[in-house]
């Protein structure tokens, strides 16, 4: 991919996800810095990938072309004004926060620039991500092309056409990892209660979300209903374990879930 000088505002976890990602695709580290008030997080950043790290958001905007806006909802209209006394006029903006909509970012920064909305995901910290992105029509090919291509290093990603479809992609890959984990939890818990010790536990439950992750990804043509019959034999032990989900509204609750995330970025567009 091409690459270009990239900034990223605010140095916390997804900034630290997507670094890590891109570092070990190959993107030259000498050309990402990591902006952050406090220093730990930007020494870890610079001792584990080498990047450039600043306390300056103004320094790291000036000598960058790309510009990752990654701190928190509700921080982002005060990080905003304030990069307004640095050079922004020829930049690419790239949003990862949920719930800012594009020309309120641009409101936010005080003109007409070109932003990117990404919706990324914690597992890019391994090369697993899952990348929603959204650019209005404003937005050039190449600056799509190269948002595109920058999450790419981190894994899959997927444009939306409708700027509302990104809280569709928080609800199903931004927030999804913490429901997989939850359920994990639960999972490696009950296994406790059986007699296993925690570590054993948790690789019982672990391997099996692998195995099962592994198996959907290698058979794209198989319908996930398809896989899981193939588990449950008559009458038998998984049955009656997913009889009981079944019973008790598992689709139900997820979709309940689902809806709460989509709503709760509604809200959140509304609040900042
Ligand atoms: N976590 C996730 O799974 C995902 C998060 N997102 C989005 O990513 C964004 C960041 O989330 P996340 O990384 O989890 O949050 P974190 O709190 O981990 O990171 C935010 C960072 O911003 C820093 N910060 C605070 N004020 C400033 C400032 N004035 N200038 C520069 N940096 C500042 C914080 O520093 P300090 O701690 O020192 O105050 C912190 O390191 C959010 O908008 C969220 O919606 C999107 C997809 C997934
Ligand atoms: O919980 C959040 O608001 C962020 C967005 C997606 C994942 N974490």
């Amino acid at each position: 991919m091409q690459h270009r000088k990239i900034a990223f505002i605010g140095a916390g976890n997804m900034s630290r996800s997507i670094i890590s990602g891109m570092v070990k695709s190959g993107y030259p580290a000498t050309l990402v810095t990591a902006s952050n008030p406090s220093r730990p997080k930007l020494e870890a950043l610079h001792t584990d990938f080498g990047i450039q790290i600043t306390q300056d958001n103004h320094q790291a905007v000036n000598q960058s072309e790309v510009v990752v806006l990654a701190v928190k909802p509700q921080l982002m209209e005060e990080v905003c004004q304030d990069l307004q006394q640095a050079e922004l006029s020829g930049r690419l903006f790239v949003s990862i926060a949920a719930g800012i909509q594009s020309a309120r970012l641009q409101q936010m920064l005080g003109g007409d620039y070109p932003v990117v909305r990404t919706m990324p995901n914690t597992p890019s910290a391994l090369g697993k991500g899952m990348t929603g992105l959204y650019a209005d029509s404003q937005v050039k090919e190449d600056d799509r092309r190269f948002a595109a291509a920058l999450l790419e290093q981190v894994g899959e990603v997927a444009w939306v056409e409708k700027e509302s479809m990104i809280d569709g992609v928080i609800a199903a890959a931004g927030s999804s990892p913490a429901y997989f984990f939850l359920f994990l939890e639960a999972m490696q818990e009950e296994a406790m209660r059986l007699g296993f010790d925690r570590q054993t536990s948790r690789l019982l439950v672990q391997q099996a979300m692998l195995g099962a992750a592994e198996m959907v990804c290698h058979n794209p043509n198989l319908e996930l209903a398809e896989l899981r019959a193939q588990v449950t034999s008559k009458g038998g032990t998984t049955y009656a374990a997913v009889n009981h989900f079944e019973q008790n509204g598992l689709r139900e609750l997820v979709s309940g879930a689902m809806q709460a995330a989509v709503q709760r970025a509604a809200q959140m567009s509304n609040e900042f």
